[in-house]
């Protein structure tokens, strides 16, 4: 048995001229959380498409669970569990139905298919929906569904393709609870994609950060933040930006100085924002830069993402 439930060496999926993954490095433990966390069209689904057998690579190699995922596809496919972004189920079928026929696919006997169903409704909280069509669920409870289909194998891995898009923020903790459960008490391994930077920080141990098909950063998420800084102080103002940018880099107690997307503020990211904001403010006086606003606060994922693709994470 391999340490990481999930490794990729350079992997990489082209259509045409247009390169949807451009080479991808992946090495997740078992029993983790990982989050690729990136904008629309970044490469995250094509990537999950991949490790999980639906596409083949153009290039490069993967394994899951130990198995290859072209060589070895049946088996990977028999270990992993796959929750797609938008509900890909009959809406005219019951709960039941859905996870039944989802049992069926995989030749599980009834009895087996049975114990899993009554089990899964339990976990996800769909006892007194399971007999009703799906048509009639709201977005929170077809989540549930789908993380319950995704469980019905008994998967090694669990991937999850934006797991709570289109939720509100009560319905997303909820979906949060239940794969933090998943983990902690079946050891399961998770996948998720996400561009939600909260979810990535609340939910994964590690988080890498995909755009344009590149794996451009991976870490914890608590240390991609505090590699930026302690700090950061957004400053927005008029006059001789460029100077006061160039005099920040200077400066000794500043670790990063970066434009946000609309040029419109300053991140100076620093040891500590309390300290060092008065001489901020003084040197923006003094290389002719006017402050129209100044705030202090923790840096975000969201500020590790700009800070490495020079983009917003936006949808
Ligand atoms: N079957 C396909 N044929 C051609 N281009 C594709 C195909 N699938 C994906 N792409 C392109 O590959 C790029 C990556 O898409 P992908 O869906 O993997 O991104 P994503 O990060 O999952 O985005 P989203 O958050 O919107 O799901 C996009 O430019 C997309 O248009």
């Amino acid at each position: 048995m391999t340490t990481f439930a999930i490794e990729a060496h350079g992997l990489v999926k082209r259509y045409g001229d247009l390169t949807a993954v451009a080479g991808i490095d992946l090495a997740v433990p078992r029993g983790s959380i990982y989050a690729m966390l990136g904008p629309n069209g970044a490469g995250k689904t094509t990537t999950i498409n991949m490790l999980t057998t639906l596409i083949v690579p153009t290039a490069g190699s993967a394994s899951v669970a130990g198995y290859d995922v072209v060589r070895a596809a049946n088996q990977v496919r028999t270990r992993i569990g796959v929750t797609f972004q938008d509900i890909v189920v009959d809406q005219d079928l019951t709960g039941r139905e859905v996870l039944d026929i989802h049992g069926r696919l995989y030749r599980q006997p009834t009895a087996v298919r049975q114990r899993r169903i009554s089990e899964l409704v339990e976990l996800v909280q769909l006892t007194d929906a399971i007999d009703r069509r799906v048509r009639t669920y709201s977005g929170g409870m077809k989540r549930r569904l789908e993380l319950a289909r995704g469980l019905m194998t008994d998967p090694e891995i669990l991937f999850l393709d934006e797991p709570t898009q289109g939720l509100d923020p009560q319905n997303r903790v909820g979906i949060w609870n239940y794969i933090r459960d998943l983990n902690q008490t079946r050891d399961l391994t998770l996948l998720l994609t996400t561009h939600y930077m909260d979810e990535a920080e609340a939910l994964a141990a590690r988080v890498g950060i995909v755009d344009k098909g590149r794996l451009v950063v991976e870490d914890a998420p608590a240390t991609l933040v505090s590699n930026l800084g302690a700090d950061v102080i957004r400053v927005r103002g008029q006059g001789e930006r460029d100077q006061f940018v160039a005099h920040l880099k200077s400066v000794p107690f500043v670790i990063r100085v970066d434009l946000d997307t609309l040029g419109e503020f300053v991140l100076v990211y620093v040891d500590s924002g309390s300290r060092r904001l008065a001489e901020i403010v003084a040197s923006a006086g003094a290389n002719h830069f006017q402050i129209d606003d100044v705030t202090v606060a923790r840096p975000s994922l969201g500020d590790v993402f700009l800070h490495h693709t020079g983009n917003a994470l936006r949808d």
